[in-house]
């Protein structure tokens, strides 16, 4: 195996494990739009997001990193509000 290909390798690896965690955290997400609907909530939380993204800028130990971190966090959240939306959606047409 040429250096690339051990590069890519770990690649695989790392998105292995982005993707089981993924689903973790929208299986989470699922649960909490189903409270949000019961509850009558809306499904943005800015104060949390904002939360969430402060706890991103200070795990990320490399500064020319951060605006990368933050960006990803940022579409996280943008893909479980969405995916939010469908569910309460849904929920409200049964
Ligand atoms: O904590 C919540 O209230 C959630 O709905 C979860 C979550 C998230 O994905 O972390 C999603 C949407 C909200 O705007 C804030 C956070």
């Amino acid at each position: 195996m040429n250096e690339i290909q051990r590069y890519r390798q770990s690649i695989d690896s790392i998105d292995e494990q982005l993707s089981s965690l993924l689903n973790q955290r929208m299986v989470i997400t699922r649960s909490i739009a189903r409270y949000k609907t019961e509850h009558d909530c809306s499904v943005l939380d800015s104060q949390r997001e904002k939360e969430i993204l402060k706890k991103a800028r200070q795990r990320c130990t490399t500064e020319e990193l951060t605006p990368y971190h933050e960006s990803f966090f940022t579409h996280v959240l943008a893909l479980s509000r969405q995916y939010q939306q469908s569910i309460v959606t849904r929920e409200h047409t049964k």
